[in-house]
């Protein structure tokens, strides 16, 4: 039986009574650009040979590094207590800008400004603040789900009691369905653990369980069936609205997952054609000219008549005689509707809540990590451990190494009494700890 919203939000509403709610966050950004300088890769040696074959075939010098812009000068602001969709075709610069505002992004160009609440933001106090849960999560295949949402409780909330911790991880479990595997290893491609689904989950179940004010998800739906992808973005909607700002990459949705969302993003050619409520993304595009069919998913609809080239203007680009190819026409096309939206009603309620962050700036205590490194190294070192004598074949292999070490070690200082006592004595003490 398919589950309904009341059902979620029941679970929802009893974890709010046992979590703190998280500081509200409004992340603003103005005239963001991202870019990268794309060298050639091609070998001075093959260069050679290439220019014996023909004269023409290398770009000139002056061409060998280039200036790739993957989000152009791009303005918007997510909001505390909503859901927020970015969309768009492959390639346009969606998991980029979740990277940029995550404060994970280490090599490129930036320009242009990011603020929180008004304050504005490096990569360190956005890193601090958010968290992310990309497409690859990053899980040890050696624990179990209860005990990698446990970890990421203990790591993020310090003083915080075993029973404590127990509470906010069976909410977490509980409200994710993964009360069946929770005690199943989370493998990897050798030994087998949890579902592509249940891994997907179990990465939401770690941020659920820990309080943070902003919450990024690049395609948390990837990969799962329509029930499980429409259960994820319900709890993403009630999540949102304990209070904190959600925002995901979405792929392709499905007209119901479409319409849990509050805001609507939508990226091309890494420029911005539309940031605002999804209730009215098919009237905006509407007064362009472009029209929704009736019975159509929006979502649908954005793909293939506003985002690609559509009969009508494939027709035109014939009629118009158009020199280029039709990748340099949708070009064009997107040129157009990113200029459009800057003068838009819609942008200028963007700029004015850019321009005017309504919230109270965030403390500092929020840009701090919470538990002490001592505890966190005392954390990881007890992963560590764990991970390595659940390991069989490492630890064997470890072993092995460390017996033949000291059979080595024994021959190499058998019967050196001639020579000097502290150079054994070190020398000895130097391979011991190697290993
Ligand atoms: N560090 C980088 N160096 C070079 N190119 C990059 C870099 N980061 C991103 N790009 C390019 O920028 C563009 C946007 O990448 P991004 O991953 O943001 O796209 P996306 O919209 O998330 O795509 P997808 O839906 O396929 O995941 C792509 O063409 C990508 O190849």
């Amino acid at each position: 039986m398919e589950k309904t919203d009341a059902h979620i939000s029941l679970e929802v509403q009893k974890n709010s009574l046992t979590k703190p709610k998280p500081s509200p966050a409004q992340i603003n950004f103005k005239d963001l650009e991202y870019s990268v300088t794309i060298k050639n890769a091609i070998s001075n040696d093959s260069k050679k040979t290439l220019k014996k074959l023909s004269k023409n075939f290398l770009p000139n010098k002056k061409d060998e590094s280039k200036k790739k812009i993957i989000l152009d000068r791009i303005t918007g602001s997510f909001m505390p207590g909503r859901l927020t969709a970015i969309m768009g075709p492959s390639g346009s610069g969606k998991t980029s800008l979740l990277n940029l505002l995550s404060g994970r992004v280490s090599s490129g160009k930036v320009e242009g400004s990011i603020w929180l609440n008004g304050r504005k933001a490096d990569s360190g106090s956005l890193g601090l603040v958010s968290r992310f849960i990309s497409q690859d999560d990053v899980m040890m295949s050696t624990m179990t789900v209860r005990e990698v949402v446990e970890m990421a409780i203990k790591f993020r909330v310090d003083g915080i009691t075993r029973d404590e911790i127990n509470v906010r991880a069976n909410e977490a479990i509980n409200t994710l369905e993964l009360e069946k595997c929770q005690n199943t290893l989370i493998g990897d491609t050798i030994a087998k653990g949890i579902s592509g689904g249940e891994r997907k989950r179990t990465s939401i179940a770690m941020e659920m369980a820990t309080d943070s004010s902003i919450l990024f998800l690049d395609e948390p739906t990837s990969g799962l069936d329509m029930y499980t992808s429409i259960l994820v973005v319900k709890l993403l909607r009630f999540i949102s609205r304990s209070g904190q700002t959600v925002v995901s990459v979405i792929h392709q949705p499905s007209s119901d997952i479409f319409n849990l969302f509050d805001d609507i993003v939508l990226i091309s050619e890494g420029k911005i054609v539309y940031f605002g409520a999804q209730k009215k993304l098919v009237d905006y595009f509407s007064s362009l000219g472009f029209q929704c069919p009736n019975y159509t998913n929006p979502a649908d609809f954005v793909f293939t008549d506003v985002l690609n080239l559509n009969e009508a203007e494939l027709e035109r680009m014939k009629a118009e005689n158009f020199s280029g190819s039709k990748a340099d026409y949708k070009i064009l096309k997107i040129n157009h509707l990113a200029e459009s939206w800057k003068v838009s009603e819609q942008y200028d309620v963007i700029k004015e809540r850019v321009d005017n962050p309504r919230l109270e700036q965030l403390n500092d205590s929020n840009f701090t990590s919470s538990v002490f490194p001592s505890r966190q190294f005392f954390l990881l070192c007890n992963r560590a451990l764990k991970d390595t004598f659940r390991n069989e074949l490492v630890l064997k292999a470890r072993l092995a190494q460390s017996i033949a070490m000291y059979l080595i070690m024994g021959i190499v200082f058998y019967k050196s009494n001639t020579k000097s006592t502290s150079t054994n004595f070190e020398g000895s003490l130097f391979f011991g700890i190697v290993s």
